[in-house]
């Protein structure tokens, strides 16, 4: 049985910043992962996603338009289904008619705007963190046009929990900046701190009810030269019904995913060559749907 893990606490807006990026910091060298409370954004909004993705309503994936449009996609053998949102200027949603489902695509819009302005006042804390000044993201230009994606996702309640070649979502990092998750309380998220560790220790990441489970992603780790972890996770078959709503703070696609000065050193040279957003993601796209 894995255990049950204690993750730390973050309070968006606490007053002492200077302890809360403290906090933030070693949350992100000892797990990759932490809860956000306090973060502004009402449960009332956060109920609309878990609906049920009717079947005229599933994305027909067309990978190499995906791949274009910045449209993530479950790994292949995943038993989940997703419907993505990306940036709401770039007209490149699909939407389903106001008459079907009535004020959702205003209501989605709503929530993706207040999700970006979390993930921007989490950044300027973990700009802080990293002995950086409270702006830096925003000067470096990671947040303008950020090529941020809402994933709503649901795992049908009828797989085989037994089997451990099924999988709700298979074990992954995330590609980007950070990313801010909200379940519906079912469990199977488990993260792996130690993921060449044999065999690997897998524990549980309990929901918190009003919280968001944020957890660093890949570029995130690039920048911090390893110092923050882009922790492997994966989503055991729930065994019932489970939906969840991920937002994927992605930087600019030109925004440069170069190491951070405060975090190399002669000693500490940076483990990773200077690489575009947009090159970075292709690559990783092209690796993992093995396109
Ligand atoms: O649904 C979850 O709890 C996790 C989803 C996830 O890790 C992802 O979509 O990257
Ligand atoms: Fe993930």
């Amino acid at each position: 049985m894995p255990d049950a893990l204690q993750l730390p606490v973050v309070d968006l807006c606490s007053p002492d910043r200077f302890s809360t990026a403290d906090s933030i910091r070693q949350a992100c060298i000892d797990h990759g992962f932490f809860y956000l409370v306090n973060h502004g954004v009402d449960e009332e909004l956060q109920s609309y996603f878990a609906f049920p993705i009717p079947s005229w309503f599933r994305v027909k994936r067309d990978l190499r338009a995906q791949i274009d449009h910045f449209r993530l996609l479950d790994k292949t053998g995943d038993s989940r289904e997703g419907f993505y949102i990306g940036p709401l200027a770039d007209d490149l949603n699909q939407w389903p008619l106001e008459e079907d489902l009535p004020s959702w695509r205003s209501t989605m819009e709503t929530y993706f705007q207040k999700l970006q302005s979390v993930g921007t006042k989490l950044l300027s804390l973990i700009a802080l963190s990293l002995i950086l000044d409270e702006d830096f993201f925003e000067k470096l230009g990671a947040l303008n046009d950020p090529s941020a994606i809402i994933g709503l996702l649901h795992y049908p309640g009828d797989l085989d929990s037994s089997s451990e070649d099924i999988h709700g979502a298979s074990a992954h990092s995330d590609f980007g900046m950070i990313t801010l998750l909200a379940t519906d309380g079912v469990p199977g998220l488990q993260i792996c701190r130690e993921k060449n560790e044999k065999p690997q220790v897998w524990e549980d990441v309990p929901s918190m009810s009003g919280a968001f489970i944020v957890n660093i992603g890949d570029v995130m780790e690039r920048w911090t030269n390893c110092l923050f972890r882009s922790t492997v996770h994966k989503v055991l078959p729930p065994g019932q019904e489970r939906y969840s709503v991920a937002f994927f703070a992605n930087p600019n696609k030109d925004c440069l995913i170069e190491c951070f000065e405060s975090c190399c050193s002669e000693s500490c040279p940076p483990r990773f060559p200077p690489i575009k957003y947009l090159d970075y993601m292709q690559e990783r796209l092209r690796v993992s749907f093995d396109l």
